[in-house]
């Protein structure tokens, strides 16, 4: 069981705004953290095999990713500049037919590695070939919850309910516990009432979640208004999904009622800002949503729609567009953002052991070097860490007691390759 220290590091444990203890410790044993926070913190029997001088770095929390699609950085600057369906219907969605199992394994890679070097712990996807995303979850030692996204139309639907199950049964709990699972129905406009049933019945079956975009653009909207007379939320609360865990991505275009709804049920929102702010989709009502109560994490969406899935600068979009959205800079301060990065993901994703140091929690967290010009002078850390920092500011990564990042040096996975073989693939999709 692997025994490591950090010490001297400005330890912030999320508990709670003034949880920072300067020249803190944390201690780790196997895959838990022992104790977090100020000096002394730590049981003086406590011995270490790995000590970490953390002196100018913050121990925090690793960032949890509520949405993307992994496989989706071989799409990166693919297809720009379009409105969604337009962007779906006429080049993804006819790329990604072409899609091999290699290719969504090489995605997946380069997805770990990205997130990795940007101090994300946990990510959420739901997507094609999710055995090959598992197996790249499992060797680049990052924690994800699974969904195999399912189209509820067509004749690959029966297919992917079947695969759902199957990655359901076959990865849960894998990797060290690393793995968890859900059901991934796309959308209330690619998957009808009685496909969604199924789906319902199957993940009270296997007790899992579901994972699901909801009321993304105002095309949607109008479709779902046009179909079933209702929104979106009220028509996946008619037919009881709320009544399940779910993780709601986007979550944009909501009125005064679905709102409560959201809150009540306590669906999880993963709130995608960059990507609603990319394909022009609108801007989530996410201070009303924390208002009403609801649970709400930060999502990147995949990096087609970003592009890219560093959740420093999804916390930073995140502060800056609810301020001036609501015309109110109080609106979204940092400390919020950071939340929605860590502790509050967490609840979203349904995961009670990570998102904060405390003892007898998973040991996920990163540090973050602050012995940077553009990090001093050092007047409030949290909001250095919101609206100054840069990911590459990330420079060590802790996921499950295991260290992946040493010194921004990734040691599970190689860089080189990982890089050249998703560049081979993305270049086959689009013909080049
Ligand atoms: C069925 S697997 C997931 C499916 O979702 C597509 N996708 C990627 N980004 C978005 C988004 O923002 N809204 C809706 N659908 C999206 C992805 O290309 C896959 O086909
Ligand atoms: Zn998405």
């Amino acid at each position: 069981m692997a025994r490591i220290l950090i010490k001297g590091a400005t330890v912030l444990t999320m508990e709670k705004h003034d949880a920072v203890f300067h020249n803190g410790e944390v201690a780790i044993a196997g895959d838990s953290i022992i104790a977090a926070g100020p000096q002394g913190c730590v049981p003086k029997n406590f011995i270490a095999e790995h000590v970490i001088d953390g002196s100018g770095m913050v121990a925090m929390p690793g960032f949890i990713n509520c949405h993307t699609h992994a496989s989706m950085t071989l799409l990166r600057s693919y297809a720009d500049d379009l409105p969604l369906m337009k962007w779906l219907n006429e080049k993804i969605w006819p790329l990604e037919a072409k899609l091999q199992p290699e290719d969504c394994y090489w995605g997946a890679m380069l997805c770990c590695l990205e997130m990795i070097k940007s101090g994300t712990t946990t990510f959420a996807d739901m997507y094609f070939e999710m055995d090959e995303v598992a197996l790249a979850v499992e060797e680049s030692g990052i924690r994800a919850c699974l969904a195999r996204g399912m189209v509820g139309a067509g004749p690959a639907a029966e297919r992917a309910i079947e695969e759902n199950v199957k990655l359901v049964k076959d990865w849960s709990g894998r990797a060290d516990g690393r793995i968890t699972t859900m059901f991934g129905p796309h959308a209330p406009y690619t998957c009808p009432p009685d496909y969604l049933k199924r789906v319902m019945t199957l993940a009270e079956k296997y007790d899992a979640g579901i994972h699901i975009h909801v009321a993304e653009t105002q095309d949607e909207i109008r479709q779902i208004e046009e179909k079933y007379g209702m929104t979106p939320v009220q028509l996946l609360d008619s037919i009881g999904l709320f009544d399940l865990p779910v993780l709601a991505a986007h979550c944009v275009h909501l009125k005064q009622e679905d709102i409560a709804v959201l809150a009540a049920k306590k669906v999880g929102v993963a709130h995608c800002p960059a990507s609603n702010m990319k394909l022009a989709s609108g801007i989530a009502p996410v201070t009303e949503l924390l208002k009403a109560g609801a649970i709400v994490g930060l999502g990147t969406d995949g990096a087609a729609s970003n592009n890219n899935l560093d959740m420093m600068e999804e916390m930073r979009i995140a502060s800056l567009l609810h301020k001036i959205a609501t015309g109110d800079p109080m609106a979204m301060p940092s400390f919020k953002s950071l939340q929605m990065a860590t502790s509050n993901g967490a609840r979203v994703l349904g995961l009670g052991d990570v998102g904060m140091l405390k003892p007898g929690m998973k040991a996920d967290l990163i540090l973050v070097d602050f012995q940077r010009p553009h990090l001093y002078p050092q007047h409030d850390l949290i909001a250095h860490l919101v609206y100054a920092a840069q990911s590459a500011d990330v420079d060590t990564v802790i996921i499950n007691g295991e260290v992946v990042m040493e010194d921004r040096l990734v040691l599970t996975i190689d860089e080189e390759e990982v890089m050249s073989r998703a560049q081979e693939s993305a270049f086959r999709l689009a013909g080049r």
